[in-house]
């Protein structure tokens, strides 16, 4: 069953969910004394097809904020935090979530199966995030997730530096599994990189600190990198 976030991702000129993250891993803020509303309309203005909330309180995120978000826009949200039981999935509804974030890394693989099969009896699309080529090859019902590759290490809670490579590594075996969207997410840290990725055969991106840290420059860091897509 697609849900109106998968699909929002798949008929976007421009597929970059763009995050709304308080702090980066290191604990610097992102957000620049800029209150939600004005992030949340720079991003429509900007033509996000969806949202990412980061809940997570790892990186200064609550609950609030993404009712707050829920409030202020009518785009398909993705819940950023460490979901691991079904309650989780009926909150994230109860917010006004269509996505919620799944880390296989977290997850016994019984888990994973239990909350994919959760997310899609609610209507949310599973948004599962692996590191990977075991966990690519365990993603429960594939075909009705997005499978995002994530760059950076979620055991260090984002502290290590990202590896691009490994998305490079892995989209074969991501595009193996019948997902209708491969994502690249994390440590995007230019229109090049994100280029590439694109180019490479990602469906779509999610970045967060980069876009924040563009500040009034989001929308010639966006038209680069529709530049450097077409200069094929
Ligand atoms: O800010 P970045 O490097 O563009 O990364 C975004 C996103 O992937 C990151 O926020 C993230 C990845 N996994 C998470 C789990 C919970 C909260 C947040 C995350």
């Amino acid at each position: 069953m697609a849900t109106d976030f998968l699909d929002a991702l798949l008929r976007a000129r421009r597929p970059v969910v763009m995050e709304l993250k308080r702090r980066d891993g290191a604990g610097r803020d992102l957000f620049a004394g800029r209150p939600l509303a004005r992030l949340v309309a720079a991003y429509e203005r900007a033509d996000a097809p969806c949202l990412s909330v980061v809940t997570g309180h790892w990186f200064g995120g609550t609950v609030d904020m993404l009712r707050e978000v829920r409030s202020l826009t009518g785009l398909p949200l993705l819940q950023k935090d460490f979901v691991t039981r079904r309650r989780d999935l009926d909150r994230a509804v109860e917010l006004g979530a269509s996505a919620v974030l799944l880390t296989a890394r977290l997850l016994a693989r019984a888990s994973l199966d239990v909350l994919v099969a959760g997310a899609v009896e609610r209507g949310l699309t599973p948004f599962v995030e692996v590191a990977t080529r075991a966990e690519v090859r365990a993603v429960p019902r594939a075909g009705e997730c997005v499978v995002a590759v994530t760059n950076g290490d979620i055991a260090s809670r984002e502290r290590a530096p990202a590896d691009l490579g490994r998305s490079a590594e892995l989209l074969g075996d991501v595009v193996a599994t019948g997902t209708p969207c491969p994502v690249s997410a994390s440590g995007i840290s230019g229109p090049a990189d994100a280029a590439r990725l694109l180019r490479g055969g990602y469906r779509g991106l999610l970045i967060g600190s980069e876009l924040l840290r563009a500040g009034d420059g989001l929308p010639s860091w966006l038209a680069e990198l529709d530049r450097l897509r077409q200069a094929a």
